[in-house]
């Protein structure tokens, strides 16, 4: 069993990965143009947390995680898992470490899920009982009884991600990156990856680094989130933290008679439309009461709800405003029992 512990057990110190593209231009000639993938990306992860990674598509969250599992290496800067140099010392760090990214597989297409995990036991050298322990406690929070002596190939995408995972946990890593692990899954296999997810960091300690576009797995699962995008950290604290940074907004979702063009009410800013549902962010020092007047006077009114905004338009907010600063500051300390601040 892992403890969690003060120290840190993921540093990543200015570390930028930059990919070099030569594209043709013409007879012998070629352009070379750098992408850079992760730009002076700063942070640390202490034993035992669950850490939110966020960002849009091609932010850098796989560059990041590749690195950090020694497959790719950073073009500058130092990374330290474990204690150990990612990329010079890929094989050791490889015991300590599980991953689970997105839709590949790391398990035998053709054998049954069970010699899939009796294969796991003996290339990790999982001594005998605890492999009956962990793979017993697996099936029942996992559910996999139903299916575990299938093949996997004839495996949903779900019950493949529960086998996936219960794969990366058998070992018992400290630490576990996670890409995407709920997506496409249906509601039944989601929320039993989440439970599982949630059990193993509280019970085993596990260092869990989630990347993840599904923002129900954030707010269940992760007290930190950091936020990327174009290779820059752009945020590192607490979920409360990052709506608090966006500004004082709160949400009204209104359901009309029927689909509308977006309504317009002074005082409030429909940001989203789905349908007939439509939903108005408006400054939380002002009362809801004269906008829902407003809506109901002018519109079909069905329902009405006011929240807080959807984590997933926070942080579409953040990439679009200006807020995200140029040069993030380096996290070498972060405390669990005192979330860090919000980057200004
Ligand atoms: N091998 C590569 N060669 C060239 N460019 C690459 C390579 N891998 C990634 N990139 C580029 O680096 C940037 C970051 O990509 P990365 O895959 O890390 O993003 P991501 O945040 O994981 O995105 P997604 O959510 O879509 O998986 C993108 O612009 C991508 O096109």
């Amino acid at each position: 069993m892992i403890l969690s512990s003060d120290a840190s057990v993921i540093d990543v110190s200015e570390v930028t990965r930059t990919f070099v593209l030569r594209r043709r231009t013409g007879w012998m000639r070629r352009e070379r143009s750098d992408v850079h993938a992760v730009r002076d990306l700063s942070f640390s992860v202490r034993a035992g947390e669950m850490v939110g990674y966020l960002g849009p598509n091609g932010a850098g969250k796989s560059t990041t995680i590749k690195m950090l599992v020694g497959i790719l290496t950073p073009s500058a800067g130092r990374m330290r898992v474990a204690g150990l140099d990612p990329s010079r010392q890929r094989l050791r760090l490889a015991r300590r470490i599980g991953v689970v990214f997105g839709q590949r597989s790391a398990l035998w297409s053709d054998l049954p899920l069970r010699d899939s995990f009796d294969l796991i036991q003996r290339i990790y050298r999982i001594p005998p009982a605890r492999y009956r322990r962990n793979l017993d406690e697996f099936i029942e929070l996992l559910d996999l009884a139903s299916f575990i002596d299938t093949p996997v190939r004839q495996l949903s995408l779900g019950q493949r991600m529960r086998g996936s995972v219960t794969a990366a946990f058998l070992p018992e890593p400290e630490i576990v990156y996670l890409d995407e692990p709920t997506i496409g899954l249906d509601v039944v296999s989601k929320a039993a990856v989440r439970s599982f997810l949630a059990r193993t960091n509280r019970e085993s300690g596990t260092t869990i680094l989630l990347t993840t576009h599904d923002m129900t797995d954030v707010e269940q699962l992760c007290r930190r989130v950091m936020v990327i995008d174009h290779g820059r950290l752009g945020f590192d604290g607490t979920l409360d933290e990052l709506r608090t940074r966006i500004g004082g907004v709160r949400t009204l979702r209104v359901d009309l008679a029927e689909p509308h063009p977006p309504m317009t009410i002074e005082g409030a800013q429909v940001v989203r439309v789905d349908g007939a549902r439509q939903w108005l962010e408006f400054s939380s020092q002002d009362s809801a009461a004269p906008l829902v007047s407003a809506v109901a006077a002018r519109y079909p009114l069905v329902d009405l709800a006011v929240g807080e905004p959807a984590i997933e338009d926070v942080v579409a907010r953040l990439y679009t405003t200006d807020r995200l600063p140029a040069v993030p500051p380096s996290r070498t300390d972060p405390d669990p029992a005192h979330p860090p601040s919000p980057v200004r």
